[in-house]
């Protein structure tokens, strides 16, 4: 027992060890039941379930970067439209996780995937997975909204002019989605023009209605709101909490407020390790491990 406490204590001290700010004392962390306090709407608690179905169950999953291993032995269930956030310091592997559930490290030469992640029946890492028909089943959100230069209408109608749908079906899908993106009162005066004109909040929201337009069923959103402001992130919140009745989420988040505010179920990650998960109020107020109990409580990261 005391040698497993060493050893703990052991990874905690191998991170940067900071004293805790104003914000990020103990007294001031994300409980959940504060956050929905402060935030009205938002209160994961209430929507939680904890037998919802598992969307997709990554098993026993290894990643490496060439040589280097970056995941270890990961095992998580991913529930059907419940949003699973994954926090930890950088460099633990939060991203690399959420790209191998959409196979986009494939695109980064020499990486190597091991173990399972079973969806719909099939193991996403198989060799004979369509990539381009799971990218459209688990579609991705990016740190920085990335719109094409092209027009708002044109962003959202890519990928069903790609898929060759009819015009009077592309008109109605993109409505549809920017309005499932809530951006369509803001932009329904002028969609042809340049997306580029959007403010960063708006160019998100596109982002998010592109993924949308190809009906996906799992979002995969990596720290979307890290380049915007409160307001704009305020809004991609309420989004991702309307989203998340027709679709499954999995967000990275360095905001552990958010991860409170928006989530489910939470994965601590470290050293390419997943340390625990549970239902993010356990995680914030009772957590199992205590590397997590010291990340949450800002004591490294
Ligand atoms: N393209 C790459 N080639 C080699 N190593 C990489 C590459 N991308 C990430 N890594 C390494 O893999 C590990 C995990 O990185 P990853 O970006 O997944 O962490 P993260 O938790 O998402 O970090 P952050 O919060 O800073 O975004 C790190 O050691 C990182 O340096």
């Amino acid at each position: 027992m005391e040698k497993q406490s060493q050893d703990r204590t052991h990874v905690a001290q191998s991170y940067q060890v900071r004293p805790l700010d104003e914000t990020e004392s103990k007294e001031n962390m994300p409980a959940v039941s504060d956050a929905a306090r402060h935030m009205g709407e938002f209160d994961p608690t209430k929507t939680l379930n904890t037998s919802a179905n598992t969307k997709i169950d990554v098993r026993h999953t290894n990643f490496f970067y060439g040589p280097k291993q970056a995941l270890y032995d990961v095992s998580l269930p991913l529930r059907d439209r419940q949003v699973t956030a994954l926090i930890g310091p950088s460099g633990c592997g939060k991203s690399t996780f959420l790209r191998t559930l959409n196979r986009m490290n494939d695109l980064i030469p020499g990486t190597r995937t091991e173990g399972e992640a079973v969806f719909d029946n099939f193991n996403i890492y198989d060799k004979k997975t369509d990539v381009v028909l799971l990218r459209q089943r688990i579609g991705m959100v990016f740190q920085r909204p990335n719109p094409f230069p092209k027009s708002i209408f044109e962003n959202v109608a890519f990928g069903l002019k790609v898929q060759g749908k009819s015009q009077k079906f592309i008109h109605e899908r993109v409505e549809a989605s920017l309005r499932g993106a809530a951006l369509w009162d803001e932009v329904k005066d002028r969609l042809n023009t340049s997306a580029l004109g959007l403010s960063g909040g708006q160019q998100q929201r596109l982002c998010i209605a592109r993924a949308l337009a190809v009906e996906p069923e799992v979002l995969l959103m990596d720290e979307p709101c890290s380049a915007l402001d409160p307001i704009a992130t305020l809004k991609i919140e309420e989004l991702i909490t309307d989203l998340v009745k027709d679709f499954t989420i999995v967000i990275v988040t360095h905001n552990m407020q958010q991860a409170s505010r928006v989530s489910h179920f939470t994965g601590f990650f470290l050293s390419g390790k997943l340390i625990e998960v549970a239902p993010t109020v356990d995680i914030f107020e009772h957590p199992h491990q205590k590397e997590t109990e010291d990340y949450i409580s800002g004591r490294f990261g």
